[in-house]
């Protein structure tokens, strides 16, 4: 802990600013005075780990307070600059005190980025009501925006602020992945450019992966190192990839792309032909690109605990119409009602988070987009590819092992494999692999898109 004395002019960086308080401050609670102590002394960080020590100096009338904070390693000084906190979140609450008094989680710091956006309009909700992370867990969410997208991220900030969950102990928004990604336990990065008219996949591999590789090196520089990133925006699983590459610091294991709403739509679709509650369906695996190349395993589904090939007979329509289908429909969704799926995304999102931090059931599993690299099916290494997974519950997973293969699971395996290896040609100028060379094999239209 490094020591700054805020009554006198100090080096250090909280302690450029002489403060002086009134004595009538001295009758407020300990929290509302540090609260009080944070805006008359503009340099203190809002850090859970600042600790305020005051007592009466200079007669009656001002306050002498030291102020402690960690000791940051100089290299990432810089960095740790302050991030803005919003309107009542920028209150300070005493939450040792309260974690005693009402036995709730050590509080977790979850960044979210394009947060102004339609996906994120419905997950922040359901992270600050608590069906995410449980009803004891506080949290707080760190927003993260566009220039573009500044006033908006008021705007959603206000909106949270008003909706009074008492689960949600601080909101700060920003546009400076640097600012915005201290500490974070949890990053969501749903923020990415739409694919605009005529605009080559190519274009949006580069436009957003130059996103991600920001937001890789800023999570690798500031984050927590255990930090679990969900990767959202598209195209998800080279936007991942290109995430981990520019953080070497941060286990490659702990980046995933989301193909969780796919797997709950080929676990519909399959409910939906065996007329069973889609909660009959299990062992649901999407492989490969969260593109039309992905692969909705029949194979290893199981319903009601059967093998699917043994309740739907029908193989033609397994491979053809099931497989579209799934593949599809996001564009289908857009051509009905002129929206994406961002509320079912939001869903999803969730869904991938709770799969994590719960234990799978006994014999199912989940799909993620997750990184090759020691994956036991011979799928090729360093690439980011969705496969079955199961967790313990402690935010970590391990693949699945007992999962079977034929002629067509293979092949159709291989061209998602292949896609994702043009696309990984096509950014190696952001995983630091060198000149890019653009040769997709054909222009797969991401789901969602029209
Ligand atoms: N993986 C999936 O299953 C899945 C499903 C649906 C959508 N998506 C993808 O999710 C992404 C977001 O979708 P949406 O419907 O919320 O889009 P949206 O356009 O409503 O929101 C995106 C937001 O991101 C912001 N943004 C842009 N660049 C940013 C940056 N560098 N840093 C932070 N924020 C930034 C924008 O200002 C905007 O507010 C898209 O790429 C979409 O294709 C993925």
């Amino acid at each position: 802990m490094a020591v700054a004395e805020l009554t006198s002019p100090a080096t250090g960086a909280y302690t450029k600013t002489t403060g002086r308080l009134h004595p009538s401050q001295l009758s407020l609670s300990s929290t509302r005075l540090s609260d009080q102590l944070r805006r008359s002394f503009r340099p203190i960080p809002r850090s859970r780990n600042v600790k305020i020590t005051c007592s009466v100096k200079y007669g009656l009338f001002f306050l002498c307070c030291q102020v402690q904070v960690p000791t940051v390693p100089a290299e990432r000084e810089e960095l740790k600059s302050k991030p803005e906190c919003y309107g009542v979140f920028c209150l300070t609450y005493d939450l040792k005190a309260e974690e005693e008094t009402r036995s709730w989680k050590k509080l977790i710091n979850i960044a979210v980025s394009g947060a102004a956006g339609m996906i994120s309009n419905h997950l922040l909700f359901k992270l600050a009501s608590g069906e995410v992370f449980g009803p004891d867990q506080p949290i707080a969410l760190k927003l993260l925006g566009s220039e573009r997208s500044r006033q908006a991220l008021e705007g959603v900030a206000m909106e949270l602020e008003d909706s009074l969950f008492p689960l949600l102990r601080e909101v700060s928004i920003g546009i400076d992945p640097y600012e915005v990604f201290q500490d974070v336990e949890w990053a969501l990065l749903i923020g990415a450019k739409p694919r605009g008219p005529g605009m080559e996949r190519a274009d949006l591999l580069d436009i957003n992966g130059q996103i991600f590789a920001e937001q890789g090196k800023a999570l690798n520089a500031v984050a927590s190192r255990n930090v679990k990133v969900i990767v959202v925006g598209n195209p998800c699983n080279t936007n991942a990839l290109i995430c981990l590459k520019n953080a070497p610091n941060i286990p490659a294991k702990n980046f995933h792309a989301l193909t969780r709403l796919d797997e709950n739509r080929a676990k519909c679709q399959l409910a939906l032909k065996a007329g069973v509650f889609y909660d009959k369906v299990s062992n649901m695996t999407i492989w490969g690109n969260h593109s039309t190349t992905q692969v909705p395993d029949f194979l290893n589904a199981r319903i009601n605990g059967v093998p699917v090939t043994e309740v739907i007979k029908d193989r033609k329509w397994l491979e053809e119409e099931f497989t579209e289908t799934v593949q599809k429909r996001g564009g289908l969704l857009i051509q009905k009602w002129g929206r994406s799926s961002a509320a079912s995304t939001a869903v999803s999102i969730v869904d991938a988070i709770k799969s994590l931090v719960t234990p799978t059931p006994e014999g199912d599993w989940f799909s993620s987009g997750v990184y090759t690299n020691g994956n036991p099916y011979g799928i090729t290494q360093d690439i980011v590819f969705s496969m079955p997974c199961r967790s313990k519950g402690d935010g970590d997973y391990e693949l699945v092992k007992d999962v079977i293969f034929d002629d067509y699971l293979w092949k159709r395996i291989s061209k998602s494999e292949a896609e994702l290896l043009a696309e990984k040609r096509c950014v190696a100028h952001l995983t630091g692999e060198g000149i890019a060379f653009c040769d997709l094999p054909e222009d797969t239209m991401l789901p969602g898109e029209m």
